[in-house]
This record gives structure tokens, C-alpha cells and sequence, in this order.
């Protein structure tokens, strides 16, 4: 069963600790997204970002893995076939009106072709910020994402997608890619 709209929405994939102890641990580590071709390109992205692994985050790492497993086989059926790169928590500041436009997750680059499934989490209470919305563009009509702590929102990466401009207080997210052999 494909999910109604090309995504599939996961209340309670981390719990409230767990997105608290990322910010924590992660805030005072993200340098500046966005960069395009090594230039800075604020006007598509305005956010600091940082990266983790397995052997970083194994617990984390593990309920992804099992999280989309289980997505993959009841509701996109995609071949997949690795997690080719870290994991990314993303920060997006209502002062600097934190942002992403929009996009698509495939790209051209040897790892970005591969990326067939996506998958974000929201970390951060939505009474901490205003804006900042997660939104997708899967047929000619904006859909707004779940905004509750700790929902995973998984869509497959050539769905159009974009963080609305960040207007008050500040939003994390966790976005993690998952690979196999480019579409076709
Ligand atoms: O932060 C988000 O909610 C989405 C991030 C995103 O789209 C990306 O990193 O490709
Ligand atoms: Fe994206």
C-alpha cells in the first residue's frame, strides 16, 4: 500500500529524551548548510547542520534502520540497499529566517542519484518556533507535515519538499537518506 500523498507519517519515532539529548549534543557543534558548489547560497538554504554515524549514535542509528524497514516493506516497496551517508541534524534560527527552499533530495553527485527514500524527524517542540514549516509538493499541491515532536515523515527523495522561512524561535530536525540503485 503506497502512502496517501507519497508520505508516511511515524508519530513517536524518537522519544521526547531522545530529541532533547541531539539538540544538546549537537547544538553547539552545526556549522553553516546550504553551501552549493562550495558557495554559500543562502537564498535556497539558511541553516547550520551537523552529521552522525553508527558508532556515534548506535541506538538511534538502529531504530531508523529497523523504522524503515518496516516502511519500506508495508508501504513504498523501494529497492534499497544501504544508508550511504551520515545522518544530519539541521538547525533553522527565526532570526536568521532559518529556511529551505524548494528541492528535491536527488542530485547529481555519485551518492546523491542513489538516494531513493527520505526520512525527517521532528526534534523540537512546535511551540519553539514559528514557521519553519516542513512542507512537501507531491502532486501540484502543497501538504503540510506533522509538526509534533518525534514524528518521523518519510517520502520518497524525488518528492519536491521545502522548510518554510523560520520566523520566531528555532526548529532541529534529523534528516537521514536512504540508497540503492538510482531510479529507473
Ligand atoms: O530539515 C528538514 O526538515 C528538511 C531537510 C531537507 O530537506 C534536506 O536536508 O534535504
Ligand atoms: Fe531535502
Amino acid at each position: 500500500m503506497f502512502p496517501d500523498e507519497m508520505s508516511l507519517i511515524v508519530p513517536d519515532a524518537l522519544d521526547i529524551a531522545t530529541c532533547d539529548r541531539l539538540i544538546a549534543n549537537f547544538n553547539d557543534r552545526l556549522d553553516e548548510g546550504g553551501l552549493v558548489q562550495g558557495q554559500a547560497a543562502s537564498h535556497i538554504r539558511r541553516s547550520q547542520i551537523g552529521w552522525f554515524n553508527e558508532e556515534q549514535e548506535p541506538v538511534v542509528m538502529r531504530q531508523i534502520v529497523d523504522l524503515v524497514a518496516t516502511a519500506n516493506r508495508t508501504c513504498f516497496d523501494f529497492g534499497l540497499t544501504d544508508f550511504a551517508e551520515n545522518a544530519q541534524i539541521a538547525r533553522y534560527e527565526g532570526d536568521q529566517r532559518g529556511h529551505y527552499d524548494w528541492h528535491s533530495d536527488i542530485g547529481a553527485s555519485d551518492v546523491a542519484r542513489r538516494r531513493k527514500l527520505t526520512m525527517v524527524i521532528q526534534l523540537s517542540d512546535p511551540t519553539d518556533y514559528d514557521g519553519g514549516l516542513l512542507q512537501m509538493n507531491p502532486a501540484g499541491h502543497i501538504v503540510d507535515a506533522p509538526m509534533a515532536r518525534g514524528t518521523a515523515i518519510l517520502f520518497p527523495s524525488f518528492v519536491l519538499h521545502r522548510v518554510a522561512p523560520t520566523i520566531a524561535g528555532t526548529r532541529f530536525s534529523l534528516t537521514c537518506w536512504v540508497h540503492g540503485q538510482p531510479f529507473r
